[in-house]
């Protein structure tokens, strides 16, 4: 086997040298490690690449493929462009700016983690499912701290949640009994990609430890005691796991904004869009309206109004975050346009 494609290289993609490739597998504040499958390296980008970089989106993430020149005397490398993404999970960074942040990018699956002993929000799963669906990879939700809850909270959870995931798999664990991980290795096969995401304190690093069998990632009980007073996970990380799988650990996320969202919610709400395509009316606003078979099915229980009126909001914020999202390109687009002819007439004073 090649050596990327221990790192999930799919071999029947076709690039002139393979020896130009490799995968990020962490990113730090000026620097990103990356990894060819045989060696690791620091690296930063071309300026060329910084020439070309206009938006956040334009710089490597966790789990990217980049074309890189290596330096491999001094562990070095310089990443030259990003390959195209198969999938990438966007978020809205933390502040009030409109700045989108790939927390991972090419991966297979998103394991969606909530622990089952509190605040387990279920429109919060729906939430994290649409976005899966949106990021181009496969949902499994994974419900943790299973030795810390009783088999009638179990029942009642993993039912609560099964209503909101229709078609989604969900796996109950624990990592510190190591029940249930088994079954979670059924969706992590040899040199496929999964990203692991949830709230901080749901128990992703402890779950990356349980599953690497060693201590690699802090977590929450370790930090604690840190007098630093550090707190969060601070450089998500890409490891290979024993059987040969791809796991991306990311820090834990306090909300979730939506990003794009083509065909998610129909996958999401399959129940509810089923339920809207039997109405009378084919533009029938689920409201007032004869024959609505959404408000029928509401009536008789089969379906819940909590679902319905998470459905209805979140299609109202993805048309709110379409609308922001088409001004903000319309702005870069402009940006990008100043400063290609700034650069020009620069060159052109120099000559
Ligand atoms: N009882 C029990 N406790 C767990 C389990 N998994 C994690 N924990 C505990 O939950 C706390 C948080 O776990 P972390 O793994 O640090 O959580 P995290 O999701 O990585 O948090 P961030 O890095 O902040 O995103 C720690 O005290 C863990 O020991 C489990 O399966 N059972
Ligand atoms: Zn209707």
């Amino acid at each position: 086997m090649n050596h990327i494609e221990k790192l999930g290289w799919d071999s029947s993609i076709q690039h002139e040298d393979n020896n130009k490739l490799a995968r990020v597998i962490a990113v730090q504040k000026n620097s990103y490690r990356i990894s060819d499958g045989e060696m690791e390296y620091f690296s930063h980008l071309s300026g060329k690449f910084m020439n070309q970089a206009y938006s956040s989106l334009d710089f490597p993430a966790v789990g990217d493929w980049v074309e890189v020149q290596k330096l491999a005397d001094e562990q070095k490398a310089v990443i030259n462009r990003i390959l195209p993404r198969k999938s990438k999970f966007v978020r809205q960074a933390a502040g009030t700016k409109t700045e989108a942040q790939i927390v991972a990018a090419n991966m297979d699956t998103v394991f969606i983690v909530n622990s089952l002993n509190h605040d387990l929000n279920v429109r919060r799963i729906e939430r994290y499912i649409l976005s899966t669906y949106e990021s181009g990879a496969s949902p499994v939700i994974v419900l943790t701290k299973k030795d810390e809850s009783t088999p009638e909270d179990i029942i009642r959870i993993t039912a609560e949640v099964e209503e909101a995931a229709i078609g989604v798999p969900i796996v109950c664990i624990s990592s510190i009994t190591g029940e249930g991980i088994e079954e979670l290795l059924t969706y992590l096969p040899d040199r496929k990609t999964a990203a692991l995401l949830g709230s901080s304190g749901v128990g992703k690093s402890t779950l990356v430890n349980a599953l690497l069998g060693e201590k690699v990632q802090e977590t929450k009980d370790i930090r604690e005691a840190d007098s630093k007073g550090r707190h969060t996970t601070t450089h998500r990380e890409m490891f290979t796991l024993p059987n040969g799988a791809l796991l991306i650990d990311t820090p834990g996320m306090r909300e979730l904004q939506l990003w794009d969202g083509d065909g998610a919610i129909d996958t999401t709400f399959q129940d509810v869009e089923a339920l809207a395509d039997e109405c009378r009316f084919s533009d029938c606003q689920h409201d007032t309206e004869p024959g609505c078979r959404v408000q029928e099915a509401m009536d008789s229980d089969e379906l819940s109004e909590e679902r319905f009126e998470s459905y209805l909001k979140l299609q109202r914020e993805l048309a709110y975050e379409k609308r922001k999202q088409d001004q903000k390109v319309r702005l870069e687009e402009k940006n990008k346009w100043k400063k290609i002819s700034k650069d020009m007439k620069n060159r052109y004073k120099a000559r």
